[in-house]
């Protein structure tokens, strides 16, 4: 019997796994999936066309980074949409906007112009009734100083040549972003309390943790 079965998860959910640049998200998406027999959505970094430019070139790059995200999110939106369901998604379309944009806007490394363009896309392609948003996000959580830790243990150049004002700012945002966040219910987790890397098994009480939140969305819906 796998985990799904065993915790009652139904087998057409959308989790949706956000958190900071190097959290563990991907880490989350591949060990949940597997235990849950779901599906992923990947972010796909190394066929991205923009994100080595983007991180070389902020200001040149930032529109040109967003649309590609926001179309490369949606098209996997509609795979999930048409297979029914059942996908672990690592990270949400909302911190596209939320965070992001939303950083660059406000650090002035995206023009006024350009973010208003690309919020009104956003907007119209997301945040209407038509948009399924997912059945749970998962929301994980942890120090500054192990984030950057696990940046650099993973060693992706352009991540590496980025100033660490710029994980700390994000850092900084997240925090604010989930605390006002309520497009779908929230399961926040904390990197200290479980170990996927060394302990595979540490998976069956997040597993047990996401079937009692979802029970208790569901109640509060009826
Ligand atoms: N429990 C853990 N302990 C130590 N390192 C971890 C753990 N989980 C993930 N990592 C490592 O941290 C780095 C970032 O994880 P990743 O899942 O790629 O994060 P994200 O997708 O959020 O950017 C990777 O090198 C990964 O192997
Ligand atoms: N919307 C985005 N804008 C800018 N940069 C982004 C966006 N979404 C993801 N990224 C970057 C951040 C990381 O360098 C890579 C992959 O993210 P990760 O959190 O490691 O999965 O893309």
């Amino acid at each position: 019997m796998n985990l799904r079965t065993k915790y009652n998860i139904p087998a057409n959910a959308v989790i949706t796994i956000a958190g900071t640049v190097g959290v563990g998200k991907s880490t989350m998406t591949n060990a949940l999936a597997d235990a849950l027999q779901f599906r992923t959505s990947l972010e796909k970094v190394d066929t991205n066309p923009y994100l080595d430019k983007f991180y070389a070139d902020f200001e040149r790059w930032s529109f040109h980074l967003q649309i590609y995200f926001l179309a490369e999110r949606f098209k996997e939106q509609k795979r999930m949409f048409e297979y029914g369901g059942g996908f672990i998604q690592d990270r949400s379309i909302y911190e596209d906007t939320g965070i992001f944009a939303k950083m660059h806007y406000e650090k002035g490394t995206m023009s006024p112009v350009d973010y208003e363009t690309y919020k009104s896309l956003f907007d119209a392609m997301v945040m209407t009734p038509y948009f399924p948003h997912p059945d749970l996000l998962i929301y994980l959580e942890g120090s500054i100083d192990d984030i950057l830790d696990r940046i650099k243990l993973r060693g992706r150049p352009m991540e590496q040549q980025t100033p660490i004002s710029y994980w700390e700012e994000m850092h900084v945002r997240y925090e604010d972003w989930i605390n006002n966040f309520n497009a779908c219910p929230v399961l926040r987790l904390n990197i200290n309390d479980y170990d996927l890397f060394n302990i595979p098994e540490s998976i069956e009480p997040i597993v047990e943790k996401i079937a009692s939140h979802m029970k208790q969305t569901q109640l509060l819906k009826k």
